[in-house]
């Protein structure tokens, strides 16, 4: 019901937040937590300080921003990349997943289903340049890309990492992950949350392409010039070949699977250990 609200209002009515503008020469527009550039290739910047965690209100930002790119016909590809230095996304928003009500856990993972089917099944090409950290739900968004270059530092690492938290991947997130690295080393790498560096995300297929961090930018302008090489027609359906199965998947039990999220993530086991982690997360700063 947000989503649907906050679309009409960015898409119609003239939204001084979702216009297209003129800034410094270059095509753009911007939301709070997402910033498009639609001169030369299009890039997407998440920008939600301090570390790109998904909130509520990011996805939808996020979400808005594919439609809007989506409908324009002149946009082939997007490169997908952050604004906050070291960090590509830390996933999903964990004060999102703890200590709120059902209501808010099925809206907010609806909206996580939302976004993901709609970057999964893009028609237009998706390159990510993760400039930083990588984990859960940032991992996620960079498997959704159809190619992955990442900075080579070893601090950035990517991977689903969800069972250190005492969480569990959703069967979509682990269906993607599996059509990426294959089925033994998703088995492996969901159990025991592994978050690879970028040498080790390169061997087994997380990432495509490791390059210096200063050239993240630019190879993956090149990678797209690549395959913006291709027909649209029959790229678009050889991807569609190759990822309906898994999206339709979601698509015919996504009521089964807001009411599976919502229940396992109210367990108070569960609350217990987000709780823990989040502590864990305060205590490495001081
Ligand atoms: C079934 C459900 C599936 C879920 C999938 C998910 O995506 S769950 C989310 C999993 N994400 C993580 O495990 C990442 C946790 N974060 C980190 O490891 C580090 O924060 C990170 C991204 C490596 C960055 O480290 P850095 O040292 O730069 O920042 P710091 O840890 O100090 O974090 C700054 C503040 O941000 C808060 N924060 C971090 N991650 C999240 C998050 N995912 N959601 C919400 N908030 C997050 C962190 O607690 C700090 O807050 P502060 O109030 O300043 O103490």
């Amino acid at each position: 019901m947000a989503l649907a609200a906050a679309r009409r209002l960015l898409l119609h009515a003239g939204s001084r937040l979702g216009r297209r503008e003129a800034v410094d020469g270059a095509r753009r527009f911007a939301n709070k937590r997402v910033l498009v550039e639609t001169e030369g290739p299009a890039v997407m910047k998440l920008r939600n300080p301090p570390v790109n965690s998904l909130s509520l209100e990011c996805l939808t930002e996020f979400t808005i921003s594919l439609e809007k790119l989506e409908n324009d016909k002149s946009i082939r590809g997007v490169i997908l990349t952050s604004e906050c230095p070291g960090i590509f996304s830390a996933g999903l928003d964990l004060l999102e997943m703890y200590g709120r009500n059902p209501a808010h856990y099925a809206e907010y993972w609806k909206n996580v289903q939302e976004l993901w089917l709609r970057l999964y099944t893009s028609n237009m090409i998706l390159v990510s340049a993760i400039n930083g950290a990588s984990p859960a739900g940032g991992c996620l968004l960079a498997l959704c890309c159809d190619y992955r270059v990442m900075a080579d530092n070893p601090k950035y690492t990517i991977g689903l990492n969800e069972s250190l938290l005492g969480i569990v991947a959703p069967f979509w997130f682990k269906d993607m992950y599996v059509n990426t690295i294959g089925h033994r080393e998703a088995e492996r790498a969901l159990q025991l949350g592994t978050l690879f560096s970028p040498a080790e995300a390169l061997k087994v297929g997380v990432v495509d392409e490791v390059v210096p961090e200063d050239q993240v930018h630019s190879k993956a302008r090149s990678v797209m010039t690549k395959w913006l090489a291709i027909p649209d027609h029959s790229r678009q359906l050889t991807k569609n070949m190759m990822r309906k199965a898994t999206a339709d998947n979601l698509i015919k039990q996504r009521e089964a699977d807001i009411q599976n999220f919502t229940s396992f993530i109210s367990k108070d086991s569960i609350q217990k250990s987000l709780h823990m982690y989040l502590e864990k997360l305060k205590q490495k700063k001081g």
